[in-house]
């Protein structure tokens, strides 16, 4: 059977008097798993990682690593973290960079020196291991900054939002990268994304998070297939015809919407667009093009949190 890596139990965290960040959560996270927290803007995602890593505190609740309490000076050397803003040092080098970290780490000599080295390696830098890192593009910059991450050796791992601003192929980059580290070193891997391709594609488990709670968690295909049923993509010819379009067919079906777009979901798909072509018409409400798709990630978010993925990802 396998260990777990983070068990939380009724964790809550407030902010001043009014902001619950962290609202009674629990969660377990079993050891060797990727797991992608989702979630909208503010619900909590950032805050769970920071209490998991220390730099926040809990109000209330348990929270064990590897089946030991939360203890900050003990299990520093566990964890590793590659937060949202870059934690790269322009002026300099990539190698630089990986040595003050380690320092920072406790390694010296030899030791460090050969960290260094096998992470340039694996992170493919060291062709431009002595060129400053404000020189580096997007995508060798984040993957210093997963080499810096990783440099004591961490069994846990938290990305917040790691591949946001990178192209697409770097993005595949860093995930073949992750997974490799998943499949050689066991590493538990824990990530924030707005992106439901990458939650998709790379992790083993999803939790959306809204409010400050878990409201779903499993894999990604169990959350689809919960969801059943189908998305009916309806585009209006404005924005104004699409608030319209919502307010009718509320009525009648879960809807969110992104401008001129509507997402509704259906039981019954296709068969359902002939009726709500008919109540928009009826409504003197003009629809531009339909189209029916099995449900996605997004459409699992948008069921669970309320809100379309897109109207996240423009913040
Ligand atoms: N330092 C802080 N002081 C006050 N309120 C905070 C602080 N940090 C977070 N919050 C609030 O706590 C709630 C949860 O924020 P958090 O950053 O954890 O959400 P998130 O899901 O990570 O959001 P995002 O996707 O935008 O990063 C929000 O209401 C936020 O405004």
């Amino acid at each position: 059977m396998k260990k777990t890596a983070i068990e939380m139990k009724d964790v809550r965290k407030t902010y001043g008097k009014d902001v619950v960040a962290i609202n009674d959560l629990s969660l377990t996270i079993e050891e060797g798993t990727i797991y992608a927290l989702l979630g909208p803007n503010g619900s909590g995602k950032t805050t769970t990682i920071r209490i998991l890593t220390s730099l926040a505190a809990a109000d209330a609740g348990d929270i064990f690593l590897f089946d030991k309490k939360l203890n900050t000076h003990n299990m520093k050397k566990w964890i590793g973290c590659v937060a949202q803003q870059s934690g790269v040092d322009p002026m300099g080098t990539g190698r630089e960079n990986l040595m003050l970290q380690g320092r920072i780490h406790g390694l010296k000599g030899k030791e460090l020196k050969k960290r260094v080295e096998e992470l340039l390696e694996r992170f493919h830098l060291q062709k431009d291991a002595n060129r400053l890192s404000m020189k580096y593009s997007g995508g060798m910059k984040r993957k210093l900054d997963l080499a810096m991450g990783l440099i004591h050796h961490p069994k846990l791992l938290f990305l917040d939002e790691p591949t946001t601003g990178l192209d697409p192929e770097a993005r595949e980059d860093l995930w073949k990268t992750i997974r490799q580290l998943q499949s050689e070193e066991g590493l538990t891997v824990v990530l924030t994304t707005h992106y439901m391709e990458e939650a998709d594609e790379l992790s083993d488990r999803v939790a959306f998070m809204n409010e400050g709670k878990i409201v779903v968690e499993g894999t990604a295909e169990e959350l689809k297939n919960k969801l059943g049923g189908d998305t009916l993509t309806i585009q209006c010819t404005d924005n104004a015809q699409a608030e319209r379009a919502k307010e009718i067919l509320r009525a009648l079906y879960h809807v969110t919407s992104d401008e001129r777009t509507l997402y509704v979901h259906s039981e019954q798909g296709a068969e359902e667009l002939p009726k709500i072509f008919k109540v928009l018409e009826s409504e003197q409400t003009e629809v531009r093009s339909a189209a029916v798709s099995r449900p996605a990630l997004g459409d699992v978010y948008l069921i669970y949190t309320g809100k379309a993925l897109s109207e996240e990802t423009k913040q």
